[in-house]
């Protein structure tokens, strides 16, 4: 079972790559967390120039090898020719699999032009596994994923999985008990609602709370495969406490680089616009909340960075 994180790594606005090495030893030693999604929601992957995002993945593959399982880069864009490029670069630096999200300006409006989209991608870096980034909330684009994947490897011949990141269980079901017959990962991505993905067969997730609740839903992936369900549920609703609480707050990517910073001890930086730094009100108050789940001892709580 693979848990996987998508940190972003700014400060002062500008990308701090520097921040990286220290970052991948932090999720594999304290987290456990040994797959990244680079470039994604998290890592602000769209709000990036071309330039960067190459240098953000170039740095994860050289910190990363030889300490990570599997390095997976976003390299969705609302130009084909961009997307295309990225993919080709994350292939030359050695990544173990693409992502992509749909266009979300000028809008696929059906599965097939969705799907023509995804394929021209893909087919610039013909030997990586592709995945499709699920996540309609963001980019408006409601295309069912069940839709997507009737007949998708025809199409797609580098097909390997989804990460689906949609409150819509029945579509999510639907994917896995559709295509049984295939080896597709099924990558959970709203993780509030990991156990019940789990029951409906998610074969891996990838959220924005690994980056620090990686060690607890690592011990509820655990409790899982050993068919320990009520402590499996026990470990969900304890996650369910702090991510309802943050979400009654305001709860979006600034607030989760907050919080990344606050118990990485690793600066996470601001974000950039238009996303705005959390507030003071909200750290603290999650701070209070992170210490109460007892998620951390106070002592382990680092916060002097958040100013930086
Ligand atoms: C919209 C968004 O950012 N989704 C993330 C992953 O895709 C999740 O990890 C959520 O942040 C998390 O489930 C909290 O709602
Ligand atoms: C973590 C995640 O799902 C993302 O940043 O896209």
């Amino acid at each position: 079972m693979n848990v996987m994180a998508g940190p972003l790594l700014s400060s002062s606005r500008e990308i701090n790559l520097s921040v990286i090495g220290r970052y991948v030893d932090y999720l594999v030693e304290e987290q456990g967390v040994k797959n990244i999604f680079v470039n994604g929601t998290t890592g602000e992957g769209l709000s990036l120039s071309i330039s960067e995002r190459r240098q953000v993945a170039e740095e994860w593959m050289t910190k990363g090898r030889n300490k990570l399982d599997q390095i997976v880069i976003h390299v969705g864009a609302l130009s084909l020719k961009e997307s295309q490029e990225l993919a080709r670069h994350a292939a030359e630096i050695g990544a173990d699999g693409i992502a992509v999200i749909a266009p979300f300006f000028l809008k696929p409006w059906n599965k097939d032009v969705l799907i023509n989209f995804l394929k021209e991608v893909a087919a610039a870096a013909p030997a990586l596994p592709f995945y499709y980034y699920h996540i309609p909330a963001l980019t408006g684009v409601k295309i069912r994923a069940e839709e997507l994947l009737d007949g998708i490897q025809e199409k797609i011949p580098t097909f390997q999985g989804l990460k689906f990141s949609d409150t819509d269980l029945l579509d999510f079901g639907q994917c896995v008990d559709q295509n049984r017959e295939q080896q597709f990962a099924f990558l959970f991505g709203v993780d509030e609602q990991l156990l019940s993905a789990l029951v409906m067969g998610a074969t891996g997730a990838v959220g924005s709370t690994y980056n620090y609740l990686g060690k607890k839903t690592n011990q509820m992936l655990e409790a899982f495969e050993q068919k320990d369900f009520s402590s499996a549920l026990n470990h969900q609703f304890c996650i369910q406490r702090f991510i309802n609480f943050v979400l009654k707050l305001g709860f979006g990517v600034s607030q989760t680089k907050a919080i990344m910073t606050l118990v990485s001890g690793i600066p996470m930086g601001p974000p950039r616009p238009p996303l705005q730094r959390a507030s003071r009100e909200f750290i603290d108050e999650a701070k209070a909340r992170l210490e109460s789940l007892d998620f951390l001892s106070s002592t382990d709580l680092k916060d002097g960075n958040l100013e930086s």
